[in-house]
């Protein structure tokens, strides 16, 4: 089946996805050159995956806990592979190994951290700005550990986006290094959740704690907290193609177990795998493929923390180190292909993928007449885990991403959720009725409602004013901006109202705002 995706809107038995994508139709297949074809270790064909693909979802499930710990036992046991957890190397030549036993033993001082130093608690929630470092992995599973929700970003964000995301979030923790702090402390007095800003840093900056200087401080000694399968692990934030960035809520199952079908079947990978995922770390794509699918599997995560993509750095990695599955954009294979490969010989890689936007068949057949390799591609969204993608022994049609995932029921559907004919342009949709997929996002975590206060801030009170409102909502933003908004959270009191103009209730959903005066 091909997939055609149109349009994006929502319908009644199938929760619809797509995004206005268009995708090409292929008209041949492709030519075979140098041809290396490596049969799936994890399964035997499509129609079989399909057929056996099952997991149970526990009541309760933690991942550190019940995937990672399990890890470390079996390595001790002598169990596994030697190869590293997490294999991390930088453009200095300085590199990183560690072994799940020392995963686990600094992630639990990372959780003792939070939990200890910080005074977070479960389901607090921690937004996380840091590049491909290794302490970013570390936060991964010390949030896992201490039942915290992890929120991660981009580098890339504004001052702007940084304070959306805060105060949509509500965070209370915020960790990132020294080149976002000053950025962050722009926008903290806007953020009046925020109550622990954690450094990664040889620097000192005043108000932030230093995550290095606090982890030799704690010991090594923590319980992982028995967490609930369905209770939240970590929001993501859409990079907002079709509107504002949607907050994304994932339970510790969905990505926790519900990754099995990326890192399993599409990825197909095992304990004795190293696999280059080169996502950024802010992006829902990095808990797919630089934490979840690859642990889940016992596989080693590599990393090159390039400060920019660079050609030259990739291929020369590719052929030094004995990575056997490199995930990576299209538009990065793109510019792969422009470079001299033929300098380089990959010794261990077998397995090539790409997700994100659509492949351009021909970087696909360039790829594989440079390499001998075929390019896998995977269709997924925030909000999923693969929906979509060529598995290992499937025809790779260019233009087309494959087939449906196990664990999901994809359908081509027209307006009204029914079933298109073969061959038929629509949208894209996961059946939800009767049984909604464990592997789907639990909600949009949206800002519920807050009031906008139209009050004469001129006046000298204001201050005073703020801060008895502070005592009768939730968070008042900082006085810069008019009208100022207010999570609403009692009715006003008059000491409080003779001094507002009006007041608005307003409540938001992703997509739509509604309004209703409520005061005078
Ligand atoms: N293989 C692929 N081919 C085409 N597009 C893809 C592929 N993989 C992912 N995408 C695109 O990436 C999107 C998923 O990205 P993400 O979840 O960050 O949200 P977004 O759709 O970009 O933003 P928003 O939901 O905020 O509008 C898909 O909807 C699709 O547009």
């Amino acid at each position: 089946m091909t997939l055609y995706v149109r349009r994006k809107s929502f319908f009644n038995h199938c929760l619809k996805i797509s995004k206005k994508n268009e995708v090409h139709e292929g008209g041949r297949w492709l030519q075979m050159c140098r041809s290396k074809t490596s049969a799936p270790k994890n399964f035997c064909d499509y129609e079989s995956m399909r057929r056996t693909y099952n997991i149970r979802v526990p009541q309760r499930f933690n991942f550190a806990k019940d995937v990672l710990e399990q890890w470390e036992t079996k390595e001790k046991n002598g169990q596994r592979s030697s190869l590293p957890a997490l294999w991390w190397v930088n453009d200095s030549g300085v590199e990183v190994r560690w072994s799940f036993e020392e995963l686990g033993f600094h992630s639990r001082r990372l959780a003792n951290v939070l939990h200890q130093e910080c005074s977070l608690e479960r389901g607090d929630r921690v937004f996380l700005i840091l590049p491909r470092v290794p302490e970013w992995w570390l936060v991964n599973v010390a949030c896992l550990r201490t039942g915290t929700v992890l929120i991660p970003g981009t580098s890339q964000l504004t001052a702007r986006d940084i304070c959306h995301r805060l105060q949509a979030s509500g965070a209370k923790c915020v960790i990132t290094d020294e080149t976002l702090a000053p950025l962050l402390d722009t926008v903290a007095s806007d953020c009046p959740s925020i109550s622990t800003k954690l450094l990664l840093s040889h620097r000192a900056i005043h108000g932030w704690g230093n995550l290095t200087e606090l982890m030799g401080k704690v010991s090594d000694d923590h319980v992982c907290m028995d967490t609930r399968s369905d209770e939240a692990m970590t929001i993501f934030f859409t990079s907002g193609t079709t509107g504002s960035p949607k907050m994304t809520q994932h339970s510790h199952c969905s990505y926790g177990l519900g990754l099995t079908v990326n890192g399993r079947y599409w990825l197909d990978l095992t304990e004795q795998d190293v696999f280059w995922n080169t996502s950024d770390t802010g992006w829902a794509k990095s808990a797919w493929s630089s934490v979840f699918a690859p642990w889940i599997q016992g596989a080693c995560v590599f990393i090159h923390h390039m400060p920019r993509f660079d050609t030259s750095t990739v291929l020369k990695t590719l052929s030094s180190y004995p990575i056997t599955t490199f995930c990576t954009a299209p538009t990065a294979y793109r510019m792969l292909v422009q470079d001299d490969i033929s300098r380089f010989t990959f010794k261990a890689l077998e397995h090539c993928l790409c997700a994100g936007e659509p492949i351009n068949p021909e970087v696909m057949w360039k790829w594989k007449e440079l390499t001998g390799l075929d390019i896998y591609e995977g269709y997924g969204q925030t909000e999923t885990v693969l929906i979509a993608g060529t598995f290992k022994g499937m025809k790779i049609k260019p233009g087309s991403f494959g087939k449906a995932s196990p664990g999901y029921d994809v359908q081509v559907v027209d307006e009204d959720g029914s079933v298109l004919p073969r061959g038929q342009e629509g949208d894209l949709g996961i059946r939800v009725k009767p049984d909604r997929p464990f592997s789907l996002f639990t909600e949009y975590t949206v800002v519920k409602a807050f009031v906008v206060l139209t009050a004469d801030y001129k006046s000298r009170d204001h201050k005073e004013l703020i801060q008895e409102l502070q005592t009768h909502v939730k968070t008042v933003t900082a006085p810069y901006k008019y009208p100022r908004k207010i999570e609403f959270v009692d009715h006003l009191p008059k000491t409080v109202s003779g001094k507002i103009r009006r007041v608005e209730l307003r409540k938001k959903e992703w997509g739509q705002q509604t309004s209703k005066q409520i005061w005078k």
